[in-house]
C-alpha cells in the first residue's frame, strides 16, 4: 500500500506528520475496517524516535505560534474549520470506513461538529477575559499565556470529533500539539494534518505520530518536554498515563469511561423517554456518554418496556454506509468478543436478555445485536462495568431516593439523563446526581461553552469554553499597585 492509501476514493497518507512534513517508520500496523474486516491501510508505527522528533518540532514551532497574536491564531483556526467543511464528504467517508460510525451521522453531525470545534474556540479566544478586580487599591488582571507543547491522546470511537475537541483549544491558547490518534481508527488525523497545513498553520504547530498506545502513546506521555497531557480513553489507560505524568509533574486532563443512568419518573413524557432510551444504541453503544442503565419508576415500567422493545426491534443493523442502517458494527473482533463476554457473564449471573444478547451474524462479522437485560440481580457485573457496546440494563425504582441511589451506585460519574415533567424534581435530582453533565428531558445537547468531563473515575478536570483555556494555557494573575 506504500505510504499512501485510497479509502472510499479518498487518498490518505499513512505516515506521521512531523514539522510540516510526512515521515515514515520502519514498521507499520494494519488498520482494519470494522465494516467487513478488510485491511484498509498499513500505517506507520511510531515509537520514541518519532515522538522525540515531533516534540522537538512542536517546541521549535512554539517560538512563533506562541507569539502569534490571538486574532491571527483565530484566523488560522477559522481557515481549518472552513477546510474541514469543504471536505465533509471525504472525511465522513474515510471515518465511516475506519471507525464504523453511520455515514449519515458523520456527514450531518460529526464532521460539522469537528469544524465547529475550531470555529468555536477561535471565537472564544477572541472573547477570552475575566473582569479585573481590586485589592486595597491594587488591580488584579488575569491572563491566559501560551504554555508550550501539549500531548493529545485520543480514542477510536469518534476520532476526528474528539481529537479536534482538544486540538482546537490547544492551538487557540497558543500551545503547539503532538497528537497520537487511536490505532484502530487513525486515518482522519492524517487528513486533518493536510487541512491544517493548507489553512496556514505553521510547520510543527500540529504534529501527528501514528502508532500503538503502549509504544508511541507511552513515549509521548513520558516525554519531559510535554507541558500538558489531554487524554480521552479508558480509565485503565488513564492510570498508566497518570503514572507517567507524575514523574514530570505534567498536568493532565482526562475524559474517561462511563456507566451513565437514564432515569424515567412516573410523570415523564414516555414517548420522549423511550425515544432517547433507544437512542443509547447509537454508534452501536460505543459512546462514552451512553446512558446504559435505564432506571424506570415502578408505575410506568410496564408501559415503558413494550414501547422500548417495539422501537428497538425496528432498528436496522448493517453496513454504516447504507442509509437504511441505524446501527453499525463493533470496532474490532477483540472488542466484539469483549462485549459478548459481558453478555455471557450477565446471563450467568441471572440477568435475562429480552432483546438481542448475541452477535448479529446476518449483518456481518463484527455486528452485535442491540441487547436489553431485565431482572438483573444487584451486584451483577453488567450494572457496574462499562461495556462500550449496544448493551443496556433496565431496573425498576420505587421513589426518588432509590432512583438516586441506583444512579449514583457506580464508580463512574460522566453523565446522567432525567425524564420528568416536574421542574422541582428535575432540579432536586440533578443536584444530587454524581455526573459531569446532567441532561433533563433531552440527551447530547452540546454547547461548547459548557464544562465537559466526568466525576469519580470518569475523569479529571473539565474542558469546554474557558475551562479548556484554563487547562491548555498558563493562567497568570498580574497584580499592580496603584500608580502614583
Ligand atoms: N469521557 C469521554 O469523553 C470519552 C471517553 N471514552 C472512553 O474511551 C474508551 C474507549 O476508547 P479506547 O480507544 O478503547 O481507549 P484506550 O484507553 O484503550 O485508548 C485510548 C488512546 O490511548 C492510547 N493508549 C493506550 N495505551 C496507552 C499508554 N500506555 N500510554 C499512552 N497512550 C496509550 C491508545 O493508543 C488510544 O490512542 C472507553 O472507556 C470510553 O468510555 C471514549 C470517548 C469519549
Ligand atoms: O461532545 C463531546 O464533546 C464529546 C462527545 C463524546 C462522544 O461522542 C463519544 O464518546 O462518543
Amino acid at each position: 500500500m506504500g505510504n499512501r492509501t485510497t479509502v472510499e476514493g479518498v487518498e490518505v497518507s499513512t505516515e506521521h506528520w512531523i514539522a510540516g512534513e510526512r515521515a515514515g517508520s520502519a514498521d507499520v500496523f494494519d488498520d482494519i475496517s470494522p465494516i467487513d474486516g478488510a485491511v484498509i491501510a498499513q500505517v506507520a508505527r511510531g515509537g520514541a524516535r518519532e515522538v522525540d522528533r515531533a516534540v522537538a518540532a512542536a517546541r521549535s514551532a512554539f517560538g512563533t505560534w506562541g507569539q502569534t497574536p490571538p486574532a491571527a491564531r483565530a484566523r488560522v483556526l477559522r481557515a481549518i474549520a472552513a477546510g474541514i467543511e469543504r471536505r465533509i464528504p471525504e472525511l465522513a467517508a474515510v471515518e465511516t470506513r475506519d471507525a464504523g460510525a453511520l455515514l449519515r451521522s458523520m456527514q450531518r453531525n460529526v464532521v460539522p461538529r469537528a469544524a465547529h470545534n475550531f470555529r468555536f474556540f477561535a471565537e472564544h479566544l477572541e472573547a477570552l477575559g475575566a473582569p479585573d478586580f481590586e485589592t486595597r487599591g491594587h488591580m488584579n488582571h488575569v491572563r491566559w499565556e501560551p504554555s508550550g507543547v501539549v500531548a493529545l491522546i485520543t480514542p477510536w470511537n469518534a476520532p476526528l470529533m474528539l481529537a479536534t475537541w482538544k486540538i482546537a483549544p490547544a492551538l487557540a491558547s497558543g500551545a503547539t500539539v503532538v497528537l497520537k490518534p487511536a490505532e484502530w481508527s487513525p486515518l482522519t488525523a492524517s487528513l486533518l494534518a493536510d487541512i491544517a497545513h493548507e489553512a496556514g498553520l505553521p510547520p510543527g504547530a500540529f504534529n501527528v505520530v501514528q502508532g500503538l498506545g503502549e509504544e508511541a502513546g507511552a513515549a509521548l506521555v513520558r516525554h519531559p518536554d510535554v507541558g500538558r497531557i489531554s487524554f480521552t480513553g479508558s480509565t485503565q489507560t488513564a492510570r498508566l498515563i497518570a503514572e507517567a505524568a507524575a514523574r514530570n509533574l505534567t498536568p493532565v486532563s482526562f475524559e474517561l469511561g462511563g456507566k451513565s443512568p437514564l432515569l424515567v419518573f412516573e410523570d415523564a413524557d414516555l414517548d420522549r423517554a423511550v425515544e432517547q432510551a433507544v437512542g443509547q444504541y447509537d454508534h452501536a453503544g460505543q459512546v462514552c456518554l451512553a446512558a446504559t442503565r435505564l432506571l424506570v419508576h415502578r408505575d410506568v415500567y410496564d408501559a415503558f418496556l413494550p414501547r422500548f422493545l417495539e422501537r428497538a426491534r425496528g432498528l436496522h443493523q448493517g453496513d454504516p454506509r447504507d442509509p437504511r442502517s441505524d446501527i453499525g458494527p463493533q470496532i474490532t473482533r477483540e472488542h466484539l468478543e469483549r462485549v459478548d463476554r459481558f453478555v455471557r457473564t450477565a446471563r450467568e449471573q441471572g440477568a435475562r436478555a429480552v432483546l438481542g444478547g448475541e452477535p448479529n451474524r446476518e449483518a456481518g462479522g463484527l455486528y452485535y445485536r442491540p441487547t436489553l437485560f431485565v431482572d438483573v440481580p444487584p451486584g451483577a457485573e453488567i450494572l457496574s462495568e462499562e461495556v462500550f457496546g449496544p448493551v443496556l440494563t433496565l431496573q425498576r425504582f420505587d421513589d426518588e431516593e432509590e432512583a438516586i441511589a441506583l444512579a449514583n451506585g457506580t464508580r463512574y460519574g460522566l453523565s446522567a439523563v432525567v425524564f420528568t415533567s416536574n421542574r422541582a424534581r428535575a432540579e432536586r435530582v440533578s443536584a444530587r446526581l454524581v455526573a459531569g453533565t446532567v441532561w433533563v428531558n433531552c440527551f447530547f445537547v452540546r454547547d461548547l461553552r459548557a464544562p465537559f468531563g466526568g466525576a469519580r473515575q470518569s475523569g479529571i478536570g473539565r474542558e469546554g469554553g474557558t475551562w479548556s483555556f484554563d487547562f491548555y494555557a498558563d493562567v497568570k494573575n498580574v497584580c499592580t499597585a496603584p500608580w502614583s
